[in-house]
């Protein structure tokens, strides 16, 4: 069987102590706040809390696309900070693969172009037999010739991830990968994702608003404030929106 560079059992990724401050004095938001958590690897994990609560700053730190004021974070044993520029960009090119919420793909390249776009930069030869398994798990072969713009909003995000998950990643982070798509095409990305997880053993990590989303994960992280409040294993819809709904503010008052 295929599978990424992930080993079952180990962390994938942990913030220490992670803060992130923006501003100073009375003005400083604390968008993470001491934040210590890990990601076991081959695990799906969502990242879920109300808005503003630190989800995508916790998700972009953890994917060296930011770096937290205090704290460490580690992708694998590798911790963010001790690497120079150099290091950096070559973590972000091996390590970390990212799916955005608006697909970001490159509009004047084809399908297929925009899949092996990170390898070709890295100077890697792609396997031909993962790019074929990736292509028909993520279902996007009769889209493989088109540009951007002649795919749908959940084609283009399906070559988004086969993109991620292309180069086999440590991890790959996903923030609010389905928050554009009707829930047909959110689904097929969904459940793309937890095959690449079950199948592949692929580390995902995804930023969602959406219940439903984070029923197709291993466990769900709540955030509040910049802080970890919680965390729910093998979630349900239904366990899912009772966590959040208490997250909620009860009334304008304890905003
Ligand atoms: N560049 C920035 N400058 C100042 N404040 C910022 C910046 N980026 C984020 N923040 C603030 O940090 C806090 C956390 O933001 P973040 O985007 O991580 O939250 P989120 O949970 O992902 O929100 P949402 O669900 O609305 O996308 C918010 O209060 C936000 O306003």
């Amino acid at each position: 069987m295929h599978s990424t560079g992930t080993t079952p059992g180990a962390v994938a990724a942990r913030t220490v102590g992670a803060s992130k401050v923006y501003g100073r004095g009375d003005a400083a938001i604390h968008a993470l706040d001491d934040v210590t958590v890990d990601v076991a690897a081959s695990e799906f994990t969502a990242v879920m809390g109300p808005s503003g609560s630190g989800k995508s700053t916790l998700v972009h730190c953890m994917a060296a696309l930011d770096t937290p004021t205090s704290g460490s974070v580690y992708i694998g044993d590798t911790e963010i900070s001790t690497l120079d520029d150099e290091g950096l960009t070559r973590l972000r090119r091996d390590q970390v693969g990212f799916v955005f919420q608006e697909y970001n793909l490159i509009p004047t390249l084809t399908g297929k172009e925009n899949i092996l776009l990170p390898m070709d930069i890295a100077g890697r030869k792609p396997d031909r037999e993962w790019y074929d398994t990736v292509v028909d798990a993520v279902g996007i072969r009769d889209r493989l010739a088109h540009r951007p713009a002649e795919m749908s909003g959940g084609q283009q995000q399906r070559i988004a991830c086969a993109r991620a998950l292309m180069g086999r990643p440590s991890i790959v982070f996903a923030d609010e990968p389905t928050g554009n798509l009707d829930s047909v095409a959110g689904a097929a990305i969904l459940a793309f994702l937890r095959r690449s997880v079950t199948d592949f053993g692929q580390t995902v990590v995804m930023v969602t608003h959406d219940p439903i989303a984070a029923s197709y994960t291993d466990r769900v992280i709540f955030l509040r404030d910049g802080k970890i409040v919680g965390e729910l294993r093998s979630p349900t819809t239904q366990l899912v929106m009772e966590r959040m709904a208490a997250l909620q503010p009860r009334n304008p008052v304890d905003v």
